[in-house]
């Protein structure tokens, strides 16, 4: 569980004056998550959901809410971000930056069927259309720099097999990023961490995407790839399942057709995706924060899913 800040009613009742949400009625911490601080509030407007922001600075969270704003303007199910008296969406509270976002109805569906894999897929595509005249640019900040950076503090850490496969696969990634496939994928901006707990569901009908917070600009491919390790693995094994695979990709390709240089890309993008989750989970694991409430995630789960998109022929892209 991870509330960062503790923060109680009393704190937000004088915030919350700024914004035109009426009284706040109640505050709840939520369990889930791993960055940031969450909280559903209940005001006398609605149902909204209260972030304080752990990592990210005052300079870098304009990317992400007017990111929420623009998609929601263009028709993509995201949270929208409320402003307060002065327009802003940024708010400080306990001197941390803070942002109110309205609340999606529905759960996440942790055990996707094609259908809820067809509908991730179609959203996503239409998310990287919708986002591409999106006029701000911020690096995905948890990119191959950030690879780079953290190898050597986690390396410390691991057994010699996997310190072994880490060093070979950024030396990989390293390469493949300098390679011209690379280079020729298109680029915008993109969620990034679109897992099955940052989408909501209502029965088999998608409400919304939510935690943008380490969305950036990237290859739309790198966003595929990052959902498809999530949505259409068999938790146990690591491999892909057929059926989820060819629903996500299919409604995707339906709404934004792959290109040839994807298709190319595909095997080392899905490696790079599921690198990137190795690594954060390593750093999260051994270099922790203070946490009020915390359960960190599983690096084996991406070790051997990164193992596996190595050994295993990656599926036809379309
Ligand atoms: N806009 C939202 N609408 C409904 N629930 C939300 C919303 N944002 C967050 N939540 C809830 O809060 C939980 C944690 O949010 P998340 O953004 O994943 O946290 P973190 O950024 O810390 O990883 C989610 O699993 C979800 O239940
Ligand atoms: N999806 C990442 C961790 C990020 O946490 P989230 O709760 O914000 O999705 C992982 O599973 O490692």
């Amino acid at each position: 569980m991870a509330v960062f800040t503790p923060v109680t009613l009393d704190d937000v009742s004088q915030w919350i004056k700024q914004f035109p949400l009426g009284k706040a009625l109640a505050l709840k911490g939520i369990a889930s998550g791993i960055e940031n601080s969450n909280f559903f509030l209940s005001t006398e407007r609605g149902e909204y959901v209260l972030t304080i922001f752990e990592n990210l600075s005052f300079e870098q969270l304009p990317f992400y809410l007017k990111l929420m704003h623009h998609l929601a303007e263009r028709g993509v199910l995201v949270p929208a971000p409320v402003a307060n008296q002065q327009g802003e969406l940024i708010a400080a509270l306990h001197g941390k930056p803070a942002a109110i976002v309205s609340k999606l109805a529905g759960s996440s569906q942790m055990a996707p069927q094609p259908v809820h894999c067809a509908a991730v897929g179609a959203m996503l595509a239409k998310m990287h259309l919708a986002a591409s005249d999106f006029p701000l640019q911020q690096a995905n900040l948890r990119g191959l720099d950030w690879w780079n950076e953290t190898t050597p503090q986690v390396l410390p850490f691991l057994s010699e097999s996997n310190a072994h496969l880490l060093c070979a696969e950024m030396h990989f990634q390293d390469a493949f990023a300098g390679c011209d496939t690379y280079r020729a994928l298109q680029r915008g901006p993109v969620h990034a961490d679109l897992f099955r707990n940052n989408v909501m569901f209502d029965g088999a009908r998608l409400t919304g995407f939510f935690d943008f917070y380490f969305a950036g600009c990237d290859t739309w491919l790198f966003d595929v790839a990052v959902t498809v390790n999530d949505w259409c693995v068999d938790l146990d094994s690591g491999v892909l399942d057929t059926a989820r695979v060819r629903a996500l990709l299919d409604a995707y390709h339906a709404v934004r057709p792959f290109t040839a240089a994807e298709q190319t890309a595909w095997q080392p993008m899905l490696r790079a995706a599921a690198l990137r989750f190795w690594l954060s989970r390593l750093y999260d694991l051994h270099l922790p924060r203070e946490a009020e409430m915390l359960t960190p995630h599983d690096p084996a789960h991406f070790e051997r899913i990164l193992r596996e998109r190595i050994a295993t022929p990656a599926p036809e892209l379309f």
